[in-house]
């Protein structure tokens, strides 16, 4: 499904957090959203996910209004994996994850066969069958973070957003979170920090910066060292890697603290 924002702009409390967003996702593109810290990323992202609502602008997932669609219809569409992780009541980890099957379903419905295979296969994906039973308040913050990966993947959704999807997790899990959303094909929209792993996964990366849309296009386009410098405040030597064929970034120590000590 291909999401289409045009003009997008969202206030918080009287402040414009975001103005006039316009980005075009095409069906199965995974786009990363890079940008410094309270440069507008979450805004825009739950702007879509629906938790804020936008002062004018338009969404449309394929050629549907996202903004007329039941809360029903989007989450169909649309899975997030956010930055709170925070649960109000304890649940267990097959409880949250059969959540994510709760569009697909009338209120009240019994789990069929079909919702426990997709469970269970969504918790096996993410490497947590063994802790199925377990209490979701119980799990490291790495531990949380997958259950709601996989819940998103229980979900079924064309459209998956994160938000800094791989925040408390090990190298390990960080790549292998990015190589499940990957290989799902569908439409990912994630803010991410880590350059170099947006540079690996994403098909294309925009930045944000002091809430508008700055830069897109291409790794290789938009990581360039003049460009990282110019947005991110710091110095880096960025090379194409030979195998993956994708900008690797590596930041250079020293020069930022011996230009500001001169200034
Ligand atoms: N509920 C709120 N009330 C007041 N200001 C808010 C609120 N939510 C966000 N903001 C402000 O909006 C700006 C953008 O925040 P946002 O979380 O969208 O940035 P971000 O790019 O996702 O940041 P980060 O990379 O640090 O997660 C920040 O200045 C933040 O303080």
């Amino acid at each position: 499904m291909k999401v289409s924002v045009k003009e997008l702009s969202c206030s918080i409390q009287g402040t414009k957090i975001i103005q006039d967003i316009n980005l075009e996702i095409k069906s199965g593109e995974f786009i990363g959203l890079v940008g410094p810290n309270g440069s507008g990323k979450s805004t825009l992202l739950k702007n879509l996910y629906r938790t804020l609502q936008p002062d004018s602008g338009q969404v449309h997932v394929d050629c549907k209004n996202l903004y007329q669609m039941s809360h029903k219809e989007t989450a169909k569409n649309l899975a997030v994996v956010s930055q709170e992780t925070s649960a109000v009541f304890d649940f267990t980890v097959t409880e949250i994850v059969h959540m994510g099957r709760h569009p697909h379903k009338k209120m009240f419905a019994p789990d069929t066969a079909e919702d426990i295979h997709i469970v269970e296969s969504a918790l096996d994906k993410v490497g947590l069958l063994a802790l199925a039973k377990r209490s979701f308040m119980s799990l490291s913050g790495g531990e949380k973070q997958r259950v709601l990966i996989a819940r998103a993947l229980a979900q079924q959704a064309n459209i998956i957003i994160l938000d800094e999807p791989t925040n408390h997790l090990d190298i390990h899990y960080q790549l292998q979170i990015m190589e499940i959303v990957k290989q799902l094909g569908i439409t990912v929209l994630a803010a991410i920090h880590d350059l170099n792993i947006a540079s690996i996964y994403c098909d294309s990366l925009c930045i944000i910066h002091d809430g508008k849309v700055a830069v897109t296009g291409t790794p290789e386009e938009v990581l360039t060292p003049s460009i990282i410098n110019q947005y991110f405040d710091v110095f880096a030597d960025v090379t194409l890697h030979p195998v993956i064929g994708r900008p690797v970034i590596t930041y250079i120590p020293g020069m930022l603290v011996s230009l500001n000590s001169v200034s």
